[in-house]
């Protein structure tokens, strides 16, 4: 009898020691929770992992196991009786399920036979099986060093066998590192953090500051939309909408004009950083690349940085408008970005704002504003969305694993 179920690679998690088993278990609950509201099960065989999801289309499986980091490869896999004869039939479905897709030619088997009892060696089953693949199917022809794709058969309490493996997004599994809040503008390079910070273990939630009438309805819907394509790698998001406006005029008619870019960064880190206490994050994340503008010079972001109570992680600091492009057309929130919506920072912006700032006269400058009610106003009047919709779970708030 065949199963049909799903081979899973874990990545870096092997490297991790005696603390493999928090990441796996980690990892397990992350699969699980996003295959929801499907039934799945997951099995450990001596270092595979194997995936059961009956229920669920393929398409939903596939998209999940794509988007989950710690997970660097799966494939579909069939396990049958460890007899031949149902190797060989398992072993041609899915030779002919390659075969439709007409992309792939050359093929090698690659055999292991953990259970040395099963009658034929690990050589013997590769060429039984490879001489009926490339037989049955004339686009097919045996290349052992650099096959486009691989049957895999593993004989272990069962026969096991797959096709080619597709890639998953590496990492670690959400949730390791800890918690994070990403200030997540409708730019390009915000989103880009947020999954390279995901992508490294952190659980996030996000904050956007919305300066309503100035920045529109639509504005914030691009936001929201970015959340939600973030979502399936993020483990699910919470997107906290900061009204900024009465704040952002506050400061305009207080401050002097060329400081206003340095003090609305300061507030808005002071406000994530009140999130941040609130979920119990630990690390501040945003989307600033060193040089890219005024307010992302050393001078300017280690002024801002230092209103923060939490450290601020900057995962594009050292990257090229192009290079971050790249990742967030992969990642799929390119589109979405370059909609033309301002952000509150544009429109408030002086003409021509410090660039070198001196940290001593511009902390003495912000803190003369007396901004703490402004601030506690708008963090208490936030509105707060969920991606997907009814996803946050109270345990969802992340853990610190010990590293191995
Ligand atoms: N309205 C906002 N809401 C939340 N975070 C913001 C907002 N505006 C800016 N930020 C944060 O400050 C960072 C720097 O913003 P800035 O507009 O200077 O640069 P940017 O390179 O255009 O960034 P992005 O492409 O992410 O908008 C952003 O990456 C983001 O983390």
């Amino acid at each position: 009898m065949k199963e049909s179920l799903y081979l899973i690679r874990f990545g870096e998690i092997a490297l991790k020691g005696d603390n493999r088993i928090f990441f796996e278990r980690l990892l397990r609950k992350n699969i699980k929770k996003k295959l929801l509201p499907y039934r799945s099960e997951l099995r450990m065989h001596s270092g595979r992992v194997y995936l059961r999801c009956q229920e669920a289309p393929e398409e939903a499986v596939r998209s999940v196991l794509s988007s989950t980091f710690g997970i660097v490869g799966f494939t579909k896999a069939l396990r049958c009786d460890k007899r031949i004869e149902e190797i060989r039939e398992a072993a041609s479905l899915i030779a002919d399920e390659i075969a439709s897709d007409g992309k792939l030619q050359s093929f090698k088997v690659s055999a292991r036979r953990a259970d040395k009892s099963f009658p034929m060696t690990s050589y013997e089953i590769a060429c039984d099986i490879g001489a009926r693949i490339a037989g049955a199917h004339q686009e097919f022809h045996v290349d052992v060093k650099t096959p486009d794709w691989v049957l895999g058969v593993e004989i272990r309490e069962a026969a096991y066998i797959y096709g080619r493996m597709e890639k998953g997004p590496g990492g670690l599994p959400v949730g390791c590192a800890g918690k994070g809040v990403v200030l997540l503008s409708g730019g390009i390079d915000s989103p880009v953090a947020a999954f390279l910070m995901a992508k490294r273990g952190l659980k996030l939630d996000a904050v956007y500051f919305h300066a309503y009438p100035y920045t529109s309805n639509e504005a914030l819907d691009k936001v929201k939309k970015l959340a939600e394509i973030l979502a399936p790698y993020t483990g699910g998001i919470r997107l906290h909408v900061i009204p900024f406006t009465e704040a952002q005029i506050f400061m305009k008619q207080r401050g002097r004009s060329e400081e206003l870019t340095l003090h609305m960064r300061a507030a808005m880190v002071e406000i994530a950083d009140m999130v941040a206490a609130d979920t119990g994050a630990k690390a501040l994340v945003t989307g600033e690349a060193l040089s890219q503008v005024a307010s992302q010079t050393i001078e300017s972001i280690t002024l801002t940085g230092s209103f923060a109570q939490r450290p601020i992680f900057r995962p594009v600091i050292g990257l090229d408008k192009e290079e971050i492009i790249t990742i967030a057309r992969r990642i799929g929130t390119f589109e979405t970005s370059i909609l033309p919506y301002e952000d509150c920072c544009t429109i408030f912006s002086p003409k021509h704002p410090l660039v070198h700032p001196n940290k001593e006269l511009l902390t003495t400058a912000y803190r003369s504003l007396s901004l703490d009610e402004e601030l506690k106003r708008a963090y208490e009047d936030r509105e707060v969305y969920v991606f997907p919709p009814h996803s946050f779970q109270k345990e969802d708030q992340g853990t610190t694993l010990p590293l191995g």
